[in-house]
């Protein structure tokens, strides 16, 4: 039986480029991963099968469409394994369709789960190029920290940080798909007159700002260079999410953010006191479902000993 942590994540900045003919958009993705995360178990089993629990199991597909299913086949079939046999149980405390790639992260974790459990010792490097097949954001998953995601969000360099951040997660009621939010920002980009394809919006860098408050340790620079692309567009499909982004800036905290395509919406505080306080009260301004205080960076899907 093996055990394997991951973490969600958070992106710190996410410019978005304009729509390129595969259907992909060109990104400068700054993902943070924070100790907010799932754990999967994998046991020797017959066929693929899943189980899973938590708040939010009922949202998860138990069939073959799980990302975690298709990482355990993927690398069943890269090593001519015809007939893979494991049990996949999800623990899973990242909330689902949240912004927070949960399902990248059960996919990670499932990679990395599977390869010892079969005891394949599969390069990390194979594990990287397999997890971009799977989904823009599952490479970060495997590789943890922060790091800065270039084309889709596939294409990882490691970024340099100093000590720990605190986070609070606001949890909204549903989620939000993410090539629905993307499709709105095409649109919104449209609707002001600026076209949404590769040819009429620059290619996204990374904000030297930001790099630089990420490697000084910096909360009240960081908080002030957090930038998301995407959050008019979650904004517009889900327009209770400013009252939330209201809630936890009015209770105290550095800045705010939606989280990837949210609807998760992500709070960075002074400290882990000044995080706890903030939960609370985005918990009793009742604007969200739920509310975590939690911190990073942290590693990448890793087999707990
Ligand atoms: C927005 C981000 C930010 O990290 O994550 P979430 O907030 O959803 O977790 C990611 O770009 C999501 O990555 P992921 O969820 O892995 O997306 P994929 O499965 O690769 O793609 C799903 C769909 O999202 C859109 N997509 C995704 C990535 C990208 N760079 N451009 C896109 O336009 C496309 O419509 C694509 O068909
Ligand atoms: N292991 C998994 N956990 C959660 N969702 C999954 C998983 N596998 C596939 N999905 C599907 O992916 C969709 C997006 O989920 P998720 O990765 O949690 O959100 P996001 O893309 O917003 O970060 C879900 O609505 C669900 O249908």
């Amino acid at each position: 039986m093996i055990t394997v942590r991951v973490p969600a994540k958070v992106n710190v900045q996410l410019g978005v480029g304009g729509l390129r003919a595969d259907g992909f958009h060109d990104l400068a993705n700054v993902f943070f991963a924070v100790a907010l995360g799932d754990e999967v178990t994998a046991t020797s089993g017959e066929g693929v099968t899943l189980t899973c629990s938590g708040p939010d199991a009922g949202a998860v597909p138990l069939d073959d469409s799980n990302l975690a299913a298709r990482a355990a086949r993927l690398l069943a079939a890269h090593h001519g394994i015809a007939d893979p046999g494991v049990h996949l149980h999800i623990a899973k405390a990242i909330p689902v369709a949240g912004g927070m790639a949960g399902g990248s992260a059960d996919c990670a974790a499932a990679l990395v789960a599977c390869d010892a459990l079969w005891k394949l010792d599969t390069p990390f490097q194979t594990l990287l190029e397999l997890a971009a097949e799977l989904g823009s954001d599952v490479p970060f998953a495997l590789l943890g920290g922060v790091a800065l995601g270039r084309g889709r969000g596939e294409i990882l360099e490691p970024l340099a940080v100093s000590g720990t951040f605190h986070w609070v997660f606001a949890v909204a009621d549903g989620g939000l798909s993410t090539p629905a939010v993307f499709r709105e920002c095409d649109r919104l980009r449209e609707e002001a007159g600026t076209g949404s394809s590769d040819t009429d919006v620059r290619t996204p860098d990374a904000d030297p700002a930001l790099l630089a408050a990420l490697a000084e340790g910096d909360a009240v620079a960081l908080a002030a260079a957090l930038a998301n692309d995407l959050q008019p567009a979650a904004l517009s499909l889900r327009p209770s999410l400013a009252a939330t982004l209201r809630a936890g800036t009015e209770a105290g905290a550095l800045g705010a953010l939606v989280s990837g395509s949210g609807p998760t919406c992500a709070f960075l505080a002074k400290d882990a006191e000044a995080a706890t306080a903030v939960a609370a009260a985005l918990l009793a301004s009742g604007t969200c479902r739920a509310a975590h205080a939690t911190y990073g960076p942290v590693p990448g899907a890793s087999v707990v000993s």
